[in-house]
């Protein structure tokens, strides 16, 4: 089953359109997990990493039934060092037992012979060492800049092990526009020929539902250009960062997907992992994180139910 088949099945069981980001900072993990390994900063590497750990299981138990995937974005865990990886990784093996899809954050890529090693590191039980028995992520995020040959391995491994790679378009981030919303002489911006490049890399490659394995980050922040790149991109599955925490909203994250009503993970990272800060009272992470998955979940849900296109759908 192809990547995107994976992923729609889930939504369609789970009811939920929604990934969890799992961006540990040190400072906002609560206070009840941190203090006995060093408080205000980690008295090692190894409390990092075991604090870390807790802190994501815990995430991922109260969110399993209602989030489809999580992401965990890998520099939150580099800064700790191998013990940061060594967490990165139990992770995502973590994750994956508990049912979720997860799209590793790592925004690789490079010319067409090391791709082909990143991609081996993370999309293939490929590894150098005999006896390495990483649980890989189901997909990663990956950078277009340097074109086709730079893509091409990535394509390869989402074939050959029905994995996925989500490729940056249209990015959230406030100087997203001073390379992305560039004019090209034919009059398309440098995202919407990005688009275009997308489209084409999945169009061998799409399964039972026409969704391709090679998706596309739209932020949440391009409400304005989200139907442009949707169209131009109808077999990609899009990433949607931004809601929340960046001022995204469900309004803003609509255009994301198709008239079926698919087509768009909505993620979410701070808004869920310290959605406990909100109560004053209570430093249920659990708790706090489960309850904004639902509200978010129910809120996009409803969004889709009221639009347009999705009646019309019904009315065929
Ligand atoms: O690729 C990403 O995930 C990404 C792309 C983008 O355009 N904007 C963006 O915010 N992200 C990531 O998505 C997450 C958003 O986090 P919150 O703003 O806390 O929800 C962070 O891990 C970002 O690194």
């Amino acid at each position: 089953m192809n990547f995107a088949d994976r992923i729609i099945e889930e939504v369609l069981v789970k009811k939920s359109h929604v990934c969890v980001g799992l961006d540990p900072r040190w400072q906002r993990i609560p206070r009840s997990l941190r203090k006995n390994y060093g408080g205000s900063r980690p008295d090692t590497a190894e409390a990092a990493r075991q604090v870390i750990e807790a802190f994501n299981e815990g995430l991922l138990e109260a969110v399993k039934d209602t989030a489809v995937a999580v992401k965990p974005q890998i520099a939150f865990y580099e800064i700790y060092g191998e013990k940061g990886i060594e967490a990165f990784w139990n992770t995502v093996k973590i994750a994956q037992n508990k049912g979720l899809l997860v799209i590793g954050d790592v925004k690789r890529n490079d010319i067409g012979s090391t791709a082909a090693a990143y991609s081996r590191a993370y999309l293939e039980n490929s590894s150098p060492v005999r006896d390495n028995d990483r649980v890989l992520p189901d997909a990663i995020t990956i950078n277009p800049y340097f074109g086709s040959d730079g893509i091409e391995p990535f394509l390869q491994s989402c074939e050959k092990n029905d994995r996925g790679v989500f490729i940056l378009v249209r990015t959230s981030n406030p100087s997203a526009a001073e390379v992305q919303d560039q004019k090209l002489v034919d009059g398309a911006t440098v995202g919407e020929k990005i688009a275009g490049m997308v489209a084409e890399w999945g169009d061998s490659l799409k399964g039972e539902n026409g969704y391709s394995p090679v998706g596309a980050v739209v932020g949440a922040s391009c409400r304005e250009e989200a139907a442009e790149l949707r169209a131009r991109m109808s077999s990609s599955y899009f990433l949607v960062p931004g809601y929340g925490a960046q001022g995204g909203g469900v309004e803003d994250v609509i255009p994301c997907f198709d008239y079926e009503g698919l087509g768009a993970l909505v993620n979410s990272s701070r808004g869920i992992d310290y959605a406990y800060e909100k109560d004053e009272y209570s430093d249920d992470y659990r708790r706090a994180a489960k309850k904004a998955v639902q509200d978010m979940s129910e809120k996009i849900n409803s969004a889709l139910a009221e639009d347009p296109g999705l009646a019309w759908e019904e009315a065929e």
